[in-house]
């Protein structure tokens, strides 16, 4: 009995209901439909494949950067604030490069998550899909094809890196990323310099055409930073490697992890650690993390947790970075970041 005698027809519920039913599903229905299919059918994806796609969506994308850059088309604008009250730029290389690397990942794989940094509910979407040819530079290091399920893979990209100093003009901070995740943990990275041209991969117990450099300043190491969103960086590293560390700023969270590495780009910076404090997403992160996990290296938060890659992609307790150094006892040099920030 309804209160104050008011009687519930029970034809009326069950419209209302219906009704109910229908918005959900007309709101969802892509999202419900293409992972019901995946699970359905037991999709798998082979990650050889996914890694020379990565790398295809990567490099295309890169060509938009560049073009829109040469042809100066940038029509740079804010689209937000940071948590620190710093503008978040958006350009039409971004966009554009978005708009090439997604659809080609989701045109090629429809049923995998993929993440973007950017949208693009305004311009027309890109028919474009993978011709599924591996290079042979991936399958003479990768000789085994490697099938995950489908459900399993979360795919993050950032179509720009270092948008801010694309603007000011500093091309060789600007990188595009692809990283794939499976069960949260990064698999597959892609660097992309879209300037010089240069692709560093790798997947995690598979292979890479990168590698370590030969030897690290583990006792002294010099600490590479972001220039634009540094917070108290400088102060933070200085607490724990001595006032007398040498703090090279540097722009983008692919730039930074690719100076950790052996590239071959002599004009691209070296330093030891790569450390940043404020808030982070993982389309920044993800395939940076993946490239020096394949490698044997670590990205941790500065507690020395694993970042997971599935869910959100809010990332806010800070990066560490290294390879070929006793990251476990970086950490412990590390002071709190609440009380040093
Ligand atoms: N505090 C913060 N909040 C949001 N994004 C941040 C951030 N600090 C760094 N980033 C993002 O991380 C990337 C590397 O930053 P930095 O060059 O400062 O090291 C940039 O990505 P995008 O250029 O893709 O937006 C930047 O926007
Ligand atoms: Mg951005
Ligand atoms: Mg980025
Ligand atoms: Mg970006």
């Amino acid at each position: 009995m309804a209160p104050m005698g008011i009687r519930l027809s029970p034809l009326g519920v069950a419209v209302f209901c219906l009704l109910g039913l229908g918005v959900i599903y007309h709101l969802y229905s892509g999202v419900i439909a293409s992972r019901l299919a995946a699970l359905r059918q037991g999709k798998t994806v082979d990650l050889r494949e996914l890694l020379a796609l990565s790398v295809e969506a990567a490099v295309l994308g890169g060509r938009e950067v560049k073009r829109i850059r040469e042809e100066n088309a940038l029509e740079e604008k804010t689209k937000g604030k940071t948590k620190e009250g710093a503008k978040e730029m958006l350009t039409i290389g971004d966009l554009r490069s978005h708009i090439k690397m997604y659809h080609l990942i989701k045109n090629t794989f429809p049923y995998i998550k993929v993440n973007s940094e950017e949208h693009d509910h305004t311009l027309a979407a890109e028919h474009n899909v993978w011709n599924h040819v591996i290079p042979n530079e991936i399958l003479e290091k990768i000789k085994e094809p490697k099938e995950v399920m489908a459900d399993s893979i979360t795919v993050w990209i950032d179509p720009l890196d270092a948008t801010q100093e694309y603007i000011e003009d500093l091309r060789e901070y600007v990188t595009t990323m692809v990283c794939v995740a499976v069960d949260g943990v990064p698999i597959i990275g892609v660097i992309h310099k879209p300037f010089s041209s240069f692709t560093a991969w790798a997947m995690v117990s598979g292979g890479s055409n990168v590698k370590p450099r030969k030897s690290y300043n583990e006792k002294s190491p010099e600490i590479i930073v972001s220039r634009s969103h540094a917070g108290k960086v400088t102060s933070f590293a200085q607490k724990a490697f001595g006032n007398n560390t040498k703090i090279h700023p540097a722009a983008g969270a692919g730039y930074k992890v690719l100076s950790l590495l052996d590239i071959p780009d002599e004009s691209h910076e070296k330093a030891d650690v790569y450390i940043h404090v404020t808030y982070i997403k993982k389309w920044d992160i993800c395939a940076g993390n993946a490239l020096l996990k394949a490698l044997g290296g670590h990205m941790t938060t500065l507690k020395g947790e694993e970042i997971d890659y599935s869910g959100s992609e809010r990332n806010d307790a800070g990066l560490l970075a290294s390879i070929n150094i006793n990251h476990k006892l970086l950490v412990e040099k590390l002071p709190d970041l609440q009380e040093s920030t």
